[in-house]
C-alpha cells in the first residue's frame, strides 16, 4: 500500500504525536487491588444514580477489596502480572527506560512509530492507559514536554465501547480542557477501525493459520469471542458496540469466504461481571450448546482486542477450553492476539496518516467521515455523538446482587442496597466496622 507514499508535507515546525489508549493492567499481584479500584472508580464502568455519586470511591474501594482474591489467582496463573503494558509498548515504540526493564522486548508502539517512519512520517508514539501505568496523564505530560503540535489519537480497541474508547476519550476530554497547551493542540481521533481492509486481513490470515492444526480443517467451528457489555450501554446509551462488533465478524467471514474458508461461525460474549443482563449469546452458554450439537473442532477467536491479557490467557485458553472440553468438544484452538503482526502494525500506521488532514478539522461535518459508524473527529465532538446524556446505567457488579438490579427492581433490594450503601459509608468515615476488621478494607 504506501511504501511508496511520498513524504509528507508537514511545516517545518510542526511535531507529530499519535497516542494509543488501552485499558492497562496490573503489572505484579500487588498491584491488582489498586488497579480494580481504579476500574471501579470510573463512571463509565459503574454509573450510580446521581443521588449516590458521592458514593463512587467507597464503593469502589469495596468491590475491589471483594474482588481482588479471585482476580489475583487469574493474573497468578498467567505468571503474576497482565502481559499488557509491555505488549502495548511493543505496539508503539521503545521507549529506553522500558528497555531496561524488558530487555528482550521489541515492541506494539515502537513497531507502529518504525512502521509511520518507513512511511516518511517521523513520529513519536506515546502509550497511554486507563487504569494503571502508564496513565494517559502521564503520557500527556511527555506530549507537552515534547512540544507536539499535531495529535492523532488512537484507541487500541478495534470496536468502540463507552465502557473502553469511550471512557478513555472523557478522561482526555477532561484532559484537554483544563489545559492551556493542550486546548490548542490540533487533535484528531480514530474511535474505531474495524472495518480497516489491513485489520480485516491480518485477522482473517490468522484464522486461516490454526485451521491447519486441526485433523479436519473443513469441520473447524470459528468460534468469536468478544468482550460483552451491559446489555443497558447498547440499549439505554446507544453504545455501538453490538452493531460494529456484529459487522467486524461479517467482514472478516466475508474475507475468509472469499478465500475459499466455508466453515460454520459464530459471535458469543465473554467476561461478565455480576448478576445484571450482558450480552448474549454467553460464551460459555453456547460453547455447551456447540457441544450438545455435537461439534467436535472448535476455534476460538478473541475479537475485541488486539493483545493477549488476562481474558485470553486464562479465561479463555484455560476456563472455556476446560469447558469445552468437558462438553464433548474434542479438537480444540485458540487464534493469538494480533500483537505486533506486521500487516496490522502497517495498517495502523497507514490509518494514522489517513487521519492527519483530519487533526483539528471538524471532522464530522466532513461528508466521508460522517458515513462511518463512528466518525472521525474531536474528542469532544466524537463523546456528542454518543451517550450525549449519561444516562444512569444498572452497575454490572458484584455488589448489586442484593438489590439494584434489573431483575430485582423491587423495594426489598433497593432498601437492602440502601442498608449496604449506608453501612459502607459509616464504615469509610469512621474506619472502624466489620470489613476492616475482616481486612476486606484496608484500615
Ligand atoms: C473491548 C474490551 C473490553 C470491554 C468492552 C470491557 C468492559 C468491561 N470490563 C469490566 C470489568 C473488568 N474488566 C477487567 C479487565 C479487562 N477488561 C478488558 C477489556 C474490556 N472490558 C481487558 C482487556 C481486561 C484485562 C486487562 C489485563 O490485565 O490483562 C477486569 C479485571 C480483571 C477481572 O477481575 O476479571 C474487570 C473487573 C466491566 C464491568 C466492563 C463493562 C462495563
Ligand atoms: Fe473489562
Ligand atoms: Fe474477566
Amino acid at each position: 500500500m504506501s511504501e511508496t507514499r511520498q513524504p509528507l508535507a508537514l511545516p517545518q515546525d510542526e511535531k507529530v504525536g499519535v497516542l494509543l489508549l488501552n485499558l492497562g493492567g496490573p503489572d505484579s499481584l500487588e498491584d491488582v487491588q489498586p488497579f480494580l479500584f481504579n476500574l471501579f472508580s470510573d463512571p463509565d464502568i459503574i454509573r450510580l444514580p446521581r443521588l449516590f455519586r458521592f458514593l463512587q470511591k467507597p464503593l469502589a474501594e469495596f468491590i475491589s477489596a471483594a474482588r481482588a482474591p479471585k482476580s489475583a489467582e487469574g493474573y497468578a496463573s498467567i505468571g503474576g502480572g497482565s502481559p499488557l503494558r509491555r505488549i502495548t509498548e511493543e505496539q508503539a515504540r521503545l521507549d529506553p527506560r522500558i528497555l531496561l526493564v524488558t530487555v528482550f522486548s521489541f515492541s506494539q508502539a515502537r513497531a507502529l512509530q518504525k512502521s509511520l517512519e518507513t512511511k516518511h512520517l517521523p513520529a513519536t508514539v506515546y502509550v497511554g492507559m486507563r487504569y494503571w501505568h502508564p496513565f494517559t496523564e502521564e503520557a500527556i505530560e511527555q506530549i507537552k514536554k515534547d512540544r507536539i503540535t499535531r495529535l492523532v489519537v488512537l484507541p487500541l480497541y478495534p470496536q468502540f465501547s463507552i465502557s473502553t474508547s469511550g471512557s478513555s476519550l472523557r478522561l482526555l476530554e477532561s484532559i484537554f480542557r483544563s489545559d492551556e497547551y493542550l486546548v490548542n493542540m490540533q487533535h484528531t481521533v480514530i474511535p474505531s477501525w474495524y472495518q480497516r481492509e489491513g485489520y480485516v486481513k491480518a485477522m482473517a490470515s490468522l484464522i486461516e493459520k490454526e485451521f491447519s492444526k486441526f485433523p479436519n480443517p473443513e469441520d473447524v467451528h470459528i468460534f468469536f469471542s468478544a468482550h460483552g457489555v451491559p446489555v443497558a450501554y447498547v440499549e439505554e446509551a446507544g453504545d455501538p458496540y453490538k452493531a460494529e462488533m456484529e459487522e467486524c465478524v461479517d467482514l472478516i467471514m466475508s474475507e475468509l469466504r472469499s478465500r475459499g474458508v466455508k466453515n460454520v461461525h459464530s459471535l458469543a460474549y465473554q467476561s461478565r461481571v455480576g448478576p445484571v443482563e450482558w450480552l448474549k449469546p454467553y460464551t460459555d452458554v453456547k460453547i455447551k450448546e456447540l457441544g450438545q450439537n455435537g461439534i467436535k473442532s472448535l476455534l476460538a477467536v478473541p475479537i475485541s482486542f488486539v493483545s493477549e491479557h488476562i481474558e485470553t490467557l486464562e479465561e479463555i485458553d484455560m476456563e472455556y477450553k476446560e469447558l469445552a472440553l468437558e462438553s464433548g468438544i474434542v479438537h480444540w484452538g485458540r487464534v493469538p492476539a494480533l500483537n505486533c503482526d506486521s500487516t496490522f502494525i502497517t495498517d495502523l500506521a497507514d490509518a494514522v496518516i489517513e487521519a492527519l488532514p483530519y487533526v483539528g478539522a471538524m471532522a464530522v461535518s466532513n461528508l466521508e467521515a460522517r458515513q462511518a459508524l463512528v466518525p472521525l473527529g474531536s474528542v469532544g465532538e466524537l463523546l456528542a455523538t454518543y451517550d450525549t446524556q449519561r444516562r444512569e446505567l444498572p452497575a454490572p457488579v458484584a455488589v448489586w446482587e442484593w438489590g439494584w438490579t434489573k431483575s430485582a427492581e423491587t423495594w426489598n433490594g433497593r432498601v437492602a442496597m440502601l442498608a449496604v450503601l449506608v453501612l459502607l459509608v459509616l464504615e469509610i468515615a469512621s474506619g472502624k466496622g466489620l470489613l476492616h476488621q475482616w481486612g476486606i478494607l484496608p484500615s
